[in-house]
């Protein structure tokens, strides 16, 4: 970075949570990038106006309220907050019409390993009739199914359906509700949750004779960061809503 470039300041929500605490950091060692502001719960809102983007690590139920505001302030957005569904993506765009200086990129995962694994797993969808996600986290997570484990569940969906694979077969009947797992999209998900655990995921495909595992692991926090801060800087040169990490990478 020159002398001449000016840093982008960057404003926090949900500071002081396991993520925002992160964020903060990896902000603050980035030579351009400038933390103007870190809130939590209870903080004023207004200590961010003056920020170029904000980047949201709170809860699913006060993230929309958060998103609105930074958008009706011009103020752009990274969002790594959990809870999105097509309704509230759909509401986010509304925001965002008639905004063209604004971007909003909300992904489920920063991690870029877990981009991949979303990718890859996609990419095998079409090739096995049978497939199952295990997501498995730390025992704080307020949510379940995870938001990457959603995200994922709803592209091998798409995928089969463009490959005109019919319902995964399965025969089981569920003798104690819950143990099949949930099922989104006709995908069945399991939620694991573990003390020592940070945030995994496998995807598991079989066809006759053969499975195939992909697995993703993030041991540390930081494994968030790289996607975060990609985010940061690409945010205000993607106006609209962005949804997911994989058009930053290409
Ligand atoms: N997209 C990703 O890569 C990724 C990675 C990790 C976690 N997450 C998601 O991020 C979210 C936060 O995770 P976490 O582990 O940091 O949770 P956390 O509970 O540790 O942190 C959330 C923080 O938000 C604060 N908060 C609550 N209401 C607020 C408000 N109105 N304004 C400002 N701050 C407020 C809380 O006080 C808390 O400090 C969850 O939805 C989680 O699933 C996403
Ligand atoms: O720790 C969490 O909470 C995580 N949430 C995201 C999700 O729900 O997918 C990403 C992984 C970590």
């Amino acid at each position: 970075m020159t002398d001449e470039q000016e840093k982008i300041r960057v404003g926090v929500f949900g500071a002081r949570g396991r993520m925002g605490i992160e964020v903060c950091k990896a902000v603050d060692a980035a030579d351009d990038l400038e933390l103007v502001a870190s809130i939590d719960q209870g903080d004023s809102r207004s200590a961010v106006s003056d920020a170029q983007v904000v980047v949201d690590f709170t809860t699913p139920d006060v993230v929309m309220d958060n998103l609105r505001w930074a958008i009706e302030q011009g103020i752009s957005a990274v969002v790594g907050t959990t809870g999105f569904t097509e309704e509230r993506l759909e509401q986010v765009r509304g925001w965002l019409a008639g905004k063209p200086g604004i971007g909003v990129v909300i992904a489920p995962n920063f991690g870029i390993g877990a981009v991949l694994m979303m990718q890859f797993a996609a990419r095998a969808a079409r090739h096995f009739e049978s497939v199952e996600i295990i997501e498995q986290h730390h025992p704080r997570k307020l949510d379940a199914p995870s938001g990457t484990a959603t995200h994922t569940a709803r592209q091998i969906a798409r995928a089969r359906a463009e490959a005109g694979l019919g319902p995964v077969p399965d025969a089981t009947k569920d003798e104690v509700p819950g143990a099949r797992g949930a099922e989104i999209d006709g995908v069945r998900v399991h939620a694991v949750r573990a003390t020592g655990l940070v945030a995994h995921q496998e995807v598991l495909f079989g066809t006759t004779g053969e499975t195939l595992t992909i697995r993703h692991d993030s041991y540390d926090r930081a494994s968030f960061m790289p996607g975060v801060l990609l985010a940061v800087r690409a945010v205000r040169t993607r106006p609209g809503l962005t949804v997911g990490l994989d058009p930053l990478l290409d």
